[in-house]
């Protein structure tokens, strides 16, 4: 099968054939430059108007030029997520070129399109995937018929937000290969680095970029600091991601996915674990319609296809709501992983009870002995130096002093013996027999409920308080794994703690509907009725549906 694709979310005008049966594409594009600036969406529209027709045009006349003058099969074209102005003219254009060629009409999820052209070109079955585009930062993965986003941006993509950077400097879109070029030769300077369970926000390290370009510091060194910080937040993640579903396969999407340093560290990060890594060439990794025309003929052949009536846009097309019609459920990551971020990101924490063991996580490694329980994290060689360093002694530190701060608000955890700060090592007691996953009773999750909200009271989030971060010993309960804590009086922190944990029991347990009502019982009897208000509200939006 043949199918004409088509591009268009924002800056980039592109049509190509894909041929499934050779595996040949060939790919025709046209980009807007804004002159100053970022990408203004009036301007990007009147790009894409003129654009649109012209590399429509000449890749069919190419396509009849290699295969006879009735090439194509279907057409497919970008749904979105994009900007309005720029979709409604793809799909206009695609609309009437699948009536006039009498072939089928395929919609397609760009983030998804992404994915996909990493997993065809690689061969790799289930990968995750890192996409790392201008408006968009998710790492998904495949599970029961949905990609589910294990992890995102909690403000704007990593792309945008280099630009956002960029445009303050003076320099025009698109930003990030400027910033690229730049970096060579600059210094490390500190920025804020944010990542919560597998999730991550880049608004403040633009503002203190900003800041730091505004006060003298060369701009060199910004760029620099800029590129270590974004990308080993999407390393880190990345690597959490792997740990949490066992996976062994990672694939890059997305225009940023062109930076050689983003490649060098995931690749440096897949190599230590013994993982494989793929990245597209540059020219499948930013906005092409070669990835649109390979998914879509992946969906033509499975059937997918949408009538015109139905072919409506959607600039906030998830990855999460495209049914995948084109793999088998065979395929799924591991199931113990929800569309959380979270869920044991030292990789099984202080492990199960019995035998003195070692476990590996994405961050840490646990030793236990006798009644010790040794965790040290451990040094990334795909991170600066500085910042490897700074991470692993905060953190570290935190961990000890959230653990001490949640016993004095009566919340049970293990003694800490020792702290060695430079090893990045803390030496705690060994609690409880086995994890609550081993023990669900409503009892324990009222209680888990209960010190959740306790902590709550006193500013602290646990980050990561799903069913194996929670120890029982007979009738007691401990909390463990404070590693990714965090001091915070905010509701929405809060409510996070409460949705992890929800949906651990959800991942845990066959019936969990009266766990969840005996744990938010335990959490109302002692903390705040808002907090479990804004947890309605996390479950309502899009990518927990
Ligand atoms: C919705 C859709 O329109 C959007 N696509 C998009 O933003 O274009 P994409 O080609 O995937 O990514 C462009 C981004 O990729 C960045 N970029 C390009 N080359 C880069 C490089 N060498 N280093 C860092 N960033 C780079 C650009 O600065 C820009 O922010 C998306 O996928 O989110
Ligand atoms: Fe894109």
């Amino acid at each position: 099968m043949r199918v004409l694709g088509i591009e268009g979310t924002a800056w980039c005008a592109s049509a190509a054939v894909f041929d499934d049966a050779g595996g040949d594409v060939f790919v025709e594009s046209d980009a807007y430059e804004p002159d100053s600036g970022g990408i203004h969406p009036r301007e990007a529209a009147e790009h894409m108007g003129e654009a649109i027709p012209q590399v429509i045009a000449r890749t069919l006349a190419r396509a009849r030029e290699e295969y006879g003058p009735d090439p194509i099969d279907a057409v497919a074209f970008s749904r979105g997520p994009g900007l309005g102005p720029c979709l409604r003219i793809v799909g206009t254009a695609a609309r009437a070129l699948s009536r006039t060629l009498e072939v089928p009409l395929v919609g397609v999820n760009h983030m998804v399109a992404h994915l996909e052209i990493g997993r065809h070109l690689s061969g790799f079955d289930s990968p995750v995937c890192l996409n790392a585009s201008g408006a968009n930062a998710h790492l998904l993965g495949y599970r029961d018929g949905r990609y589910r986003v294990l992890g995102e941006t909690m403000d704007t993509g990593v792309g945008n937000a280099l630009d956002k950077f960029t445009r303050h400097v003076g320099w025009s879109h698109p930003g990030g290969p400027k910033i690229e070029a730049h970096a060579e030769g600059g210094d490390y300077v500190e920025l804020p680095y944010v990542v919560k369970g597998m999730d991550f926000s880049f608004s403040g390290i633009m503002s203190a970029a900003k800041a730091a370009y505004d006060d003298g510091v060369p701009v060199e060194d910004v760029c620099n600091s800029l590129q270590e910080h974004t990308f080993a937040m999407l390393t880190e993640v990345a690597e959490r991601a792997l740990s949490l579903t066992g996976t062994d396969e990672l694939v890059l999407g997305g225009g940023v996915g062109q930076n050689d340093r983003l490649r060098g560290m995931l690749g440096e990060m897949c190599a230590a674990r013994g993982a494989e890594f793929y990245a597209p060439e540059p020219r499948f990794l930013r906005d092409n319609a070669g990835m649109i025309a390979v998914l879509g003929a992946k969906m033509a052949a499975a059937g997918d296809v949408v009538a015109v009536a139905e072919s409506a846009i959607d600039p906030d097309f998830r990855p999460d709501e495209v049914p995948v019609t084109w793999r088998d459920d065979g395929e799924s990551v591991s199931r113990s992983v929800g569309p959380v971020s979270g869920s044991t990101a030292d990789g099984g924490g202080t492990g199960d009870a019995g035998d003195d063991a070692d476990l590996r996580g994405a961050e840490a490694v646990v030793e236990i002995s006798g009644e010790a329980v040794t965790k040290r994290r451990l040094p990334k060689g795909y991170r600066h130096p500085e910042l490897d360093a700074s991470l692993r002694r905060d953190r570290t530190v935190t961990e000890a002093r959230l653990l001490a701060d949640a016993r004095k608000q009566g919340v049970p955890t293990p003694l800490v013996w020792d702290v060695d700060v430079t090893e990045a090592t803390i030496r705690m007691q060994r609690v409880g027999e086995r994890d609550l996953a081993a023990a669900l009773t409503d009892e324990h999750v009222r209680t888990v409920g209960g010190y959740l909200a306790r902590l709550h009271a006193a500013d602290v989030v646990h980050g990561d308080p799903t069913t194996r971060n929670v120890r029982i010993d007979g009738d007691r309960v401990f909390l463990v794994d404070f590693g990714l804590g965090y001091g915070s009086g905010h509701v929405e922190d809060h409510a996070m703690d409460l949705h992890v944990f929800e949906q651990s029991l959800e991942g845990t347990a066959a019936e969990p509907e009266a766990l969840v009502a005996a744990f938010e019982g335990g959490y109302a009897a002692v903390g705040e009725e808002t907090v479990l208000e804004r947890l309605r509200g996390i479950e309502g939006r899009g990518r927990y549906q």
